[in-house]
Parts: structure tokens; C-alpha cells; sequence
């Protein structure tokens, strides 16, 4: 395991009211306030944790989903490892939302390549009886739009949370892995095109 703590930055987007921040209260402080106030502008908390042997601090940022609050929140999505997108099981406007906040992430974040960056899309709010977004319907735009890991959470009932959050863990550190290896093959690259033109000089 290596010692060093490696910082990485998670933000939370989606509609007011989904959970956004009871997910990160739940997890960060395993607290649940069945009265939670809307969020204004943003707000962050970190978490240390270790996934599969590496120690990370994860530092979770978690915004105002109302529109009135987008000029507040936009210029905090620079220099996210992952985006959680979130929705609630219960309300599918939340859910056929979930695209446009793809978008505004990567407009703001200014994303060079929209593809390979990691979203892990959250169904919140699993203890409610009344669902109106089915699993095979959430997994299927997962999969339609990027192949995005899907999980559903209660910040409520504690379910899956610690889950949701080293799965966004999981895949930013996939993506610094990929940036780590294509660094050092370049490096091996630049090694052996001296050898092969070594001839020239
Ligand atoms: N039943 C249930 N209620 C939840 C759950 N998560 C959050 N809530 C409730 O839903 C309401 C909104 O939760 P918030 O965490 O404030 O939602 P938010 O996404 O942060 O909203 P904004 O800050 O406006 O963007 C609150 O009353 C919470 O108690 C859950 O998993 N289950
Ligand atoms: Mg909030």
C-alpha cells in the first residue's frame, strides 16, 4: 500500500431535492436530517478512505441544484475527478434531467474529452415507495450514454452510499492510472526513438 495520500475531487450535480447533500452528510458524517435545507452555491467535505490499497482524501463538493443557483455553483466543476450525477427514483424529471447536467459539467469544467471522463449516475432515494424510475431504465441510459456505473442509494436508509462514493473513486483513479501509463509509454517512446535514430548523429 502506498503511504501517500492522494487528493481527489468529487462534485455532486443534479436536480434540487434528489439528496445531494444528504448523500454527502450521510457519508461523510452518517447523519440524516429528514428536514434538509436547499443548498446555496456550494459546499464541500472531505473524507479519508483507502480503495484497493491506495489512501485517498476524497474531497466531495456538493452543489445547488436549483437553477437560480447556476451562476453560483459553475465555477466550482473545474478540476473534478468524477461527477456524480444524481436523480431521484421518485421524481423522473430528475431523471430526464440527468443529460443536461452532463452538460453543463462538461461546458464548465471545460472536459477536453467528454468520453473518457468518469460520471457515476446515482438513483437516490430507494426507501420511497412511490418510484417512478425502474433500474432497467436508469441502467439503460447508463449504458446508452457513455456506459456510466449506475447505483442506487438511500442517504435515508444508509444504503449503498459507501458504495456510490468509492465507486466515483474507483473510476478517477482509472482515469490517473490511464494518464500515468500513457506518461511513462511516452517516456519508454522517446527512449527508444533516440536509440533508433542514434545513427543519424
Ligand atoms: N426518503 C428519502 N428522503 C431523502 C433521501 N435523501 C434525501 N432525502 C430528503 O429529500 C429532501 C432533499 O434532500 P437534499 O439532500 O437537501 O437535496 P439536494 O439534492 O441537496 O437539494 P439542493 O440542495 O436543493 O440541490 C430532504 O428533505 C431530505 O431529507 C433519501 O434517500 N430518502
Ligand atoms: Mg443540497
Amino acid at each position: 500500500m502506498s503511504g501517500k495520500s492522494l487528493l481527489l475531487k468529487v462534485i455532486l450535480l443534479g436536480d434540487g431535492g434528489v439528496g445531494k447533500s444528504s448523500l454527502m452528510n450521510r457519508y461523510v458524517t452518517n447523519k440524516f436530517d429528514s428536514q434538509a435545507f436547499h443548498t446555496i452555491g456550494v459546499e464541500f467535505l472531505n473524507r479519508d478512505l483507502e480503495v484497493d490499497g491506495r489512501l485517498v482524501t476524497l474531497q466531495i463538493w456538493d452543489t445547488a441544484g436549483q437553477e437560480r443557483f447556476k451562476s453560483l455553483r459553475t465555477p466550482f466543476y473545474r478540476g473534478a475527478d468524477c461527477c456524480l450525477l444524481t436523480f431521484s427514483v421518485d421524481d423522473r424529471q430528475s431523471f430526464e434531467n440527468l443529460a443536461s447536467w452532463r452538460k453543463e459539467f462538461i461546458f464548465y469544467a471545460d472536459v477536453k474529452e467528454p468520453d473518457r471522463f468518469p460520471f457515476v449516475v446515482l438513483g437516490n432515494k430507494l426507501d420511497k415507495s412511490e418510484r417512478v424510475v425502474s433500474t432497467i431504465e436508469a441502467q439503460t441510459w447508463c449504458n446508452e450514454n457513455g456506459g456510466f456505473p449506475y447505483l442506487e442509494t438511500s442517504a435515508k436508509d444508509d444504503t449503498n452510499v459507501n458504495c456510490a462514493f468509492e465507486e466515483a473513486v474507483r473510476q478517477a483513479l482509472a482515469v490517473e492510472e490511464q494518464v500515468e501509463h500513457s506518461i511513462l509509454g511516452r517516456t519508454v517512446d522517446l527512449h527508444s526513438n533516440n536509440s533508433t535514430s542514434s545513427s543519424c548523429c
